[in-house]
């Protein structure tokens, strides 16, 4: 790795365009949650009623959002669950506006003539529960009127796992053709395979690893404490208009933290060098470097979009990763999963590296390879949605499979 400085280094980089600095002015809202009353864009809703926690606790009326693209054959018997990772959503495909934040997330991979062919695929993706963009979470209102916001429960994989089944079972799906997910999404796929797994017949596990490690608990612990420490974070409380602003400095210097993970060192330092982000020197007081304002552009846009006790929620079920737990551990885990699969990882993912990926592969009875496929990329973490190209041709050959 090269850290020295060079003449080069000291060339101003092009500033942000207006737009970026005109929604980094803007005042956010307390929250970034898609709320009641918002345009629903292309979401639907499935209620599902009573939803009681693997921890004991109880939600009274829950609900996922989803979307999806193209049709439901007769036989019922080509559809394929996308699942998304930890602050995506149910936008796989389509423009940023009425009522969805940003564009989809895998826009390249999903569609008429892509990887995963809506031509010949029905394909469904919810927002997770405890998300906060349509599905129940702590932003959504609770019986007695006030948003849940502290009181909303804590929520395992399993839980999320077990709300996306009970979606399933109300739109008359028995098994899905395919269950696809990438980081978190990607825990979930595996929860789906183990605790359902003649409900599986294919499964793609992205990026993912099969029990969240001290080093994944070490980062996240880190974030969570950043939202909480914000003193706008106000115990939770935050959504009363009166309270002024939400927690967004926490909640965006946990997004820049998180960033680090979900990209590469080699990425960074190739893109940003030293680079200044204006005209004025970051050697003194003033100026910023490239890569600074590239992780606060980032965290600022976070809390247009996402829900700081949504981040809590979903961070703690990704800490409760454990696919072995109360199973006789990892392998024998494993060991019951059916499905045709494929587990695919990327080189220089610092978050889930591809050990993860590769203990998953050698236990995995139906692997459609000899095992894990690594892809080389700079991209990290975030590989697995940059990479369209290599992920897409990997995921055609398991729907062929
Ligand atoms: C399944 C799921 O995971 S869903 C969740 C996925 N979505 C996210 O993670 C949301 C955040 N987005 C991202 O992290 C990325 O956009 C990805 C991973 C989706 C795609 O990565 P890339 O195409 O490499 O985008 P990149 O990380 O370069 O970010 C580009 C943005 O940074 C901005 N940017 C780039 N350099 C700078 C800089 N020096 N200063 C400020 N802003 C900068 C660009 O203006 C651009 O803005 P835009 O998002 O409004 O278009
Ligand atoms: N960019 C992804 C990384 C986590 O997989 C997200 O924010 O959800």
């Amino acid at each position: 790795m090269d850290w020295q400085t060079t003449p080069e280094d000291t060339v101003p980089s092009a500033p942000v365009t207006e737009a970026d600095e005109r929604l980094l002015r803007a005042r956010p809202p307390a929250t970034g949650a898609w709320r009641d009353g918002d345009p629903a864009g292309h979401r639907r809703f499935t209620f599902l009623g009573d939803f009681h926690t693997e921890n004991g606790e109880h939600l009274p009326a829950t609900r996922l959002a989803w979307e999806s693209w193209g049709e439901l054959n007769e036989a019922r018997d080509n559809a394929v669950l996308i699942l998304h990772a930890l602050t995506g959503d149910s936008h796989v495909r389509g423009e940023a506006g009425a009522g969805h934040p940003t564009a989809g997330w895998w826009e390249q991979v999903v569609g008429p003539g892509a990887a995963v062919d809506t031509d010949r695929w029905f394909v469904i993706a919810p927002n997770m529960l405890g998300g906060c963009q349509g599905s129940t979470g702590p932003a959504s209102v609770a019986p007695d009127g006030r948003e849940w916001a502290s009181r909303f429960p804590y929520l395992t994989i399993r839980d999320q796992v077990t709300a996306q089944i009970r979606l399933a079972d109300s739109l008359g799906i028995d098994r899905w053709a395919a269950v696809i997910g990438g980081s978190m999404g990607g825990m979930h796929a595996l929860e789906w395979a183990i605790m359902e797994p003649e409900r599986v017949q294919r499964l793609g596990v992205l990026s993912s690893p099969p029990v969240t490690t001290a080093d994944q608990l070490a980062l996240n612990f880190v974030q969570l404490e950043t939202v909480r420490m914000d003193p706008h974070f106000a115990g939770g409380e935050y959504y009363d208009a009166a309270l002024g602003e939400g927690p967004h400095r926490g909640l965006a210097l946990a997004r820049r933290m998180a960033l680090l993970n979900y990209r590469s060192p080699i990425e960074l330092n190739q893109r940003f060098q030293r680079s200044w982000q204006s005209g004025v020197s970051p050697l003194g007081r003033g100026g910023r470097f490239a890569v600074q304002s590239y992780l606060d552009f980032h965290g600022n846009k976070f809390t247009r979009r996402f829900d700081a006790n949504s981040y809590i929620t979903v961070v703690e079920a990704m800490n409760s990763h454990d696919i072995g737990r109360d199973r006789g551990g990892v392998e024998e885990a494993l060991h019951t999963i059916t499905a045709k699969t494929l587990v695919l990882g990327i080189d220089s993912d610092r978050l889930f590296p591809v050990d993860g990926q590769q203990r998953i592969a050698r236990s995995i009875p139906g692997l459609i390879d000899e095992e894990a496929i690594v892809l080389s990329s700079d991209f990290g973490h975030d590989g697995f949605l940059i990479e369209t190209d290599e992920v897409g041709m990997h995921l055609r050959r398991l729907l062929d499979s």
